[in-house]
């Protein structure tokens, strides 16, 4: 990873928190470039983890070992067709893009050695969560290359099947806006509960923290977590019974569902 230059080809929201990661493990500024059609976007980048952020994808992609595509699914067809002329032989093309089928993305670029990926935003803490699926043109050395960008900021899970994309989206790719969501929903019950908002809030993010590291700490699973806060017809019981009275596993499984439909669907509609 020392050694290895890294080209990002947009850099958003998700570039941006692997980028942070990279250089928070140390990776230096001068092996990271990226490209964005956004001055502002490219002030910003560059600012906070100063690096090189350029307009040129083709600029971008010079010298580079790995290129990560990291722009929406929607524009990833013309992307790829622009920057197909630009790309060197042995580089190692990682999409984190949903959706878009690594034959498509070959297909595009006149490339057959891709590495899809699915990361998460909390890689710019380093504790992102990713799983990564190689075609089979991709070399032991740059399988190792890909695991290593991504296990920088996180950890990293290599899948035997591309389909199995779809769920990892679903589950990880998506899931911090899940918990994001839960946070939103205990904040205002908290305050509809008569606390002040600051207090509501930091209430529950510390609860969401610690409990996450309970859980990644403990030796048993999160069902028997659960059950040690719950007393005997108590005040735990009494919420748990009100959420499984509302279908809440049901409701989960119902979301997760969707988001695989619609990383199926991402391919459908702009794998063409
Ligand atoms: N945001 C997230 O939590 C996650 C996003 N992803 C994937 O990452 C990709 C990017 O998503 P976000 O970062 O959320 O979107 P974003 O909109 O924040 O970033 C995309 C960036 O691409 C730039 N861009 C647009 N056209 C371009 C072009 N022709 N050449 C170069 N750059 C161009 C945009 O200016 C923007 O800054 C998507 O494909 C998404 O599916 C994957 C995992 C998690
Ligand atoms: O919402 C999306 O489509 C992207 C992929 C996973 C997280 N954000």
């Amino acid at each position: 990873m020392s050694t290895t230059r890294i080209a990002f080809i947009g850099a958003g929201n998700m570039a941006a928190s692997l980028i942070g990661g990279l250089r928070a493990q140390g990776v230096p500024a001068s092996h990271i470039r990226a490209s964005d059609p956004g001055a502002e976007q490219r002030a910003k980048v560059a600012a906070e983890h100063g690096i090189e952020v350029v307009e040129s994808n083709a600029e971008a992609v010079r010298d580079a070992d790995v290129v990560v595509l990291a722009t929406k699914p929607q524009v990833m067809k013309a992307v790829c067709e622009a920057l197909a002329p630009s790309l060197s032989a042995g580089q190692l093309i990682v999409s984190i893009a949903a959706g878009i089928p690594s034959a498509s993305l070959a297909r595009w670029l006149g490339v057959d050695s891709i590495v899809r990926c699915m990361p998460n935003t909390p890689a710019l803490l380093g504790e992102g969560a990713s799983g990564l699926y190689a075609t089979a043109a991709v070399s032991a050395e740059q399988r190792q290359q890909a695991e290593q960008l991504l296990s920088a900021v996180g950890i990293a899970l290599w899948l035997d099947e591309e389909k199995q994309i779809d769920a990892v989206t679903a589950v990880s790719g998506s899931g911090p806006a899940y918990f994001f969501l839960l946070m939103e929903a205990m904040t205002a019950a908290g305050e509809k509960l008569g606390l002040a908002p600051d207090v509501a809030a930091r209430l529950t993010l510390q609860t969401a923290l610690g409990a996450a590291r309970m859980a990644v700490a403990s030796d048993v699973g999160p069902d028997e977590l659960r059950r040690r806060v719950t007393s005997p017809n108590g005040t735990t019981e009494a919420a748990i019974k009100s959420f499984q009275g509302n279908a809440f596993e049901s409701l989960v499984e119902q979301a997760l569902q969707a988001a695989d439909n619609r990383s199926a669907e991402l391919a459908e509609q702009l794998g063409q």
